[in-house]
């Protein structure tokens, strides 16, 4: 295995976009959060509250019905668009073509839901993040994969990881499979975890934030809302999962002394993500 480059605060500042002061919401990107199910709205609501927070001029969210009052209640800002079907997804039509998606959190696999991804990536032209339940259903359907654009960011957890890839025998075979699979598919791997490495083809990136406060319920949802907002105000993929993960840890570094471990919550991440913007300047 290669050595890894490092994600660190000197390596992102080249790419961080500076805010243009005339700027206006229209030029900072619309990004769209399809997500939730019945008992899995929160996956919505984080993952769209991370991407407003990340800088994106408007964020729209697609959930099932049960999600519209909570959304529209838990986050004013958020436009909410909703499916036909009450409790899970089943047919995804946007009337917008966003600057990018993400998909998964909380969507779970019914049958219907599946049919919706499917019929989603068909007709999709957008840059793409995927995870949670669009990665598991993925991991049944793997030719799905030549449907996403170039450079789709995927981001798995372990467990969703060898979903995908197959299991493994050893660290440096996770990563050979890893790699191939980024290959084979040309897509990004975010291979979340402790650290959380960056696959993209041959090349292997280790993030150097983060810590235990972010093994909590819904982390990664916000993680999906960051990357996808930042993708949404025109970071290239590769840059936006950096830049994405990078935060997403320093956010934890930043409230540690404060939280703690144990009442560190994915609303603390969103919590901080100011803090975390304002360090890199
Ligand atoms: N508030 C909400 O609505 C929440 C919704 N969520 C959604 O719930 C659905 C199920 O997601 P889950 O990820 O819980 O279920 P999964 O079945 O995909 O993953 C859980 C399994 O993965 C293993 N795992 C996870 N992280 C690991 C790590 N770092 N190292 C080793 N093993 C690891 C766990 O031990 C467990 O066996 C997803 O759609 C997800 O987005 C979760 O994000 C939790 C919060
Ligand atoms: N011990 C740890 N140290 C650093 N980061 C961690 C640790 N545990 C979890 N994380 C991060 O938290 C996030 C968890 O994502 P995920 O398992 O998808 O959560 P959820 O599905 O509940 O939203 C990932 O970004 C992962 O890298
Ligand atoms: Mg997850």
């Amino acid at each position: 295995m290669k050595d890894p480059f490092l994600i660190t605060k000197e390596e992102v500042l080249k790419f961080l976009q500076p805010v243009n002061p005339i700027t206006h919401k229209g030029l900072q990107g619309h990004a769209v959060i399809i997500a939730g199910s019945y008992g899995k709205v929160g996956a919505a609501v984080l993952a769209s509250k991370s991407c407003l927070k990340s800088g994106c001029g408007l964020v729209t969210v697609f959930v099932p019905k049960c999600g519209y009052q909570i959304l529209q209640i838990s986050i004013p800002e958020v436009m909410v668009i909703t499916d036909e079907n009450t409790n899970f997804l089943t047919s995804i039509h946007l009337p917008l073509v966003p600057q990018a998606i993400g998909i998964g959190p909380g969507i779970g696999v019914e049958l219907g839901t599946q049919k919706a991804l499917f019929e989603f990536l068909r007709v999709n032209k957008s840059p793409l993040v995927l995870d949670a339940d669009a990665l598991n259903i993925m991991a049944e359907n793997l030719t799905w994969l030549e449907l996403v654009p170039e450079n789709t960011i995927l981001t798995p957890h372990p467990k969703e990881l060898e979903r995908l890839i197959g299991k493994w025998n050893s660290e440096s075979e996770k990563f050979q499979k890893t790699i191939a699979f980024s290959e084979k598919y040309k897509v990004i791997m975010v291979m979340k975890g402790a650290p959380t490495y960056i696959i993209i083809k041959t090349e292997i990136y280790e993030n150097t934030t983060g810590n235990a406060a972010l093994a909590t319920a819904g982390s990664g949802d916000t993680l999906t809302g960051i990357i996808t907002g930042l993708l949404a105000q025109g970071y290239e993929p590769k840059y936006a999962a950096k830049l994405g993960v990078f935060l997403h840890g320093l956010t934890a570094d930043i409230a540690l002394p404060k939280t703690g471990y144990e009442s560190f919550t994915a609303s603390t991440i969103i919590k901080y993500l100011g803090k975390a913007f304002l360090s890199l300047v």
